[in-house]
């Protein structure tokens, strides 16, 4: 679906060039430390931030070629920072700016635990709400859950559990993983939680300094001895006779 030739970013902050695709189905983490370049690097896989070396296709056309209306239509970038702006409803934020109807917006809003807030104004929203419902749009303008028997497109998130309690951050990962296997869609999220990362990508991009340094499964990418170099902390991976993944956890 995405495809990365040799895409980079020159100027500050940079981007290593990058050779890659994310497959359909796939659902890749971003993890990396504070300033490694992961939202900027979003920015390059969605288009927002154009390729200075290289190319970024989308279904292999550069994403330069597409026109914004067709873009918005295969690929969707939830931002870190949420600009609501006006007090709209949320049914209607979940609907704006796309050709959803009334049942892919209840279908979204479902899907993210918010039909009991529908009809109410998103300012009054908590911020893991908020958080919510900005995926829900999302879900929305790519047309995702009712992609029949095509590809669900492609969903970016940066930190989008960022502010959802365990349960919350449980069911949203489990719906990514689910969209991306059953929807078709190629997901890629920037998250911050390693152990969500390790028990719900596919794939993981670990990045340092906007240089890609490891890529891989989990097991293969986020072992001890290179996160607590490239974090500058101090961790212990518990096994867990429950987890396919091992547990990792900060020593006091
Ligand atoms: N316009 C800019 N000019 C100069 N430096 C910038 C600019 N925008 C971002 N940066 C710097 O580039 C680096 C990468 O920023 P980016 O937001 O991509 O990091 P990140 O990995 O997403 O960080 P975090 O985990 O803190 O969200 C940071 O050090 C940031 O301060």
């Amino acid at each position: 679906m995405l495809e990365l030739c040799a895409a980079g970013l020159r100027s500050v902050p940079t981007i290593s060039a990058l050779d890659d695709r994310i497959e359909a189905g796939e659902l890749l983490a971003i993890v990396g430390p504070n300033g490694a370049g992961k939202s900027t690097l979003l920015g390059l896989l969605s288009g927002f931030r154009p390729a200075e070396t290289g190319c970024v296709r989308l279904d292999k056309r550069p994403l330069s070629d597409w026109t914004p209306l067709r873009l918005a239509k295969r690929r969707a970038l939830v931002a870190q920072r949420l600009e609501l702006g006006f007090d709209w409803p949320l049914r209607e934020l979940v609907a704006l700016g796309s050709e959803a109807e009334a049942g892919d917006v209840h279908r979204a809003l479902d899907a993210l635990d918010l039909l009991p807030l529908a009809d109410r104004g998103v300012l009054s929203l908590s911020g893991g709400e908020r958080q919510r419902a900005m995926i829900a749009r999302a879900l929305c303008q790519l047309g995702s859950l009712n992609a029949n028997g095509e590809d669900g497109g492609l969903l970016l998130l940066d930190e989008p559990t960022s502010a959802l309690d365990i349960g919350q951050q449980q069911r949203l990962m489990r719906l990514l993983r689910r969209l991306a296997e059953s929807r078709r869609m190629a997901i890629c999220c920037v998250l911050h939680d390693l152990n969500l990362a390790a028990r719900f990508a596919h794939r993981v991009w670990l990045l340092e300094q906007g240089q890609r340094i490891a890529s891989g499964t989990p097991s293969e990418v986020l072992h001890a001895a290179q996160l607590e170099r490239v974090f500058n902390a101090q961790l212990e991976l518990l096994q867990s006779q429950h987890l396919s993944t091992p547990v990792l956890a900060l020593r006091s």
